[in-house]
């Protein structure tokens, strides 16, 4: 929907490591942003159900890509101030760790981007299988009390929550041109929205948004991360 307003929307799976950079990049600049007047929204989706209904195919599916990204993964993580491996299990499937977020986006938001933030750490750094209830747990303890956490699995089991987190995932690929993640869809505040994908577009995002880049990599560094 147009918006008068400067705006990040950002949509992202947390199978996807370059959407962790561009949510942590984004969650440290987020006073920055704020003194741009830009908002920020999240929105988990399915990465799968985008590859599927945008015709794209997994980037480690193709073998010349699986072979760049030996490259440029790690030199993604030391650009964004991060040292991990790939876990052995990757990829998971991220439906459950998606449906949480959906459902916490909508009744717990207060607490959702630190949500969104520990299962990125629980995937990532810990190599915990977020896509299984019992490492799923783990993350949401890091949020929530033990009866919250239950509650909040056994809300991203019902036909709703499923079917919000599949609504999002549509509405990225079909009405905003997503076939991957991060995908941003990036409103100018004058009435008009472009797509953005990837997390080493934001230089082009904000010309886009009519900022000094060299504001948000200064606020980026001060808060230890480049
Ligand atoms: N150059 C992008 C790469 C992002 C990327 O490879 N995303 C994967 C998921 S982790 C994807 O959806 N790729 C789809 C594609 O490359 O067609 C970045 O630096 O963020």
């Amino acid at each position: 929907m147009p918006s008068n307003e400067k705006k990040i929307e950002l949509y992202i799976d947390c199978v996807s490591p370059y959407s962790f950079f561009a949510f942590d990049y984004l969650q440290k600049n987020k006073r920055a942003l704020q003194d741009h007047g830009v908002q920020v929204e999240y929105f988990p989706v399915f990465l799968g159900g985008i590859n599927v209904g945008s015709g794209n195919k997994p980037p480690w599916t193709l073998p010349a890509k699986a072979n760049y990204s030996k490259y440029d993964g790690p030199r993604a993580q030391k650009y964004f101030g991060f040292k991990f491996e790939i876990p052995d299990f990757f990829p998971i499937l991220s439906l459950l760790p998606g449906r949480c977020l959906t459902y916490v986006k909508e009744k717990r938001t207060k607490d959702f981007e630190a949500l969104f933030q520990a299962c990125f750490e629980s995937l990532w750094l810990q190599h915990l299988d977020i896509g299984k209830p019992e490492h799923m747990l783990t993350a949401l303890l890091k949020v929530f009390n033990n009866e919250d956490s239950q509650e909040i699995l056994k809300a991203a089991g019902t036909p709703q929550v499923k079917q919000a987190l599949n609504d999002t995932t549509k509405h990225a690929f079909e009405d905003l041109g997503a076939f991957g993640c991060p995908w941003f869809w990036v409103h100018d505040g004058k009435g008009k929205a472009e797509p953005f994908f990837g997390s080493d577009r934001f230089h082009f995002m904000w010309d886009y948004l009519e900022i000094s880049y060299r504001d948000l990599e200064i606020e980026s560094k001060i808060s230890g991360k480049l």
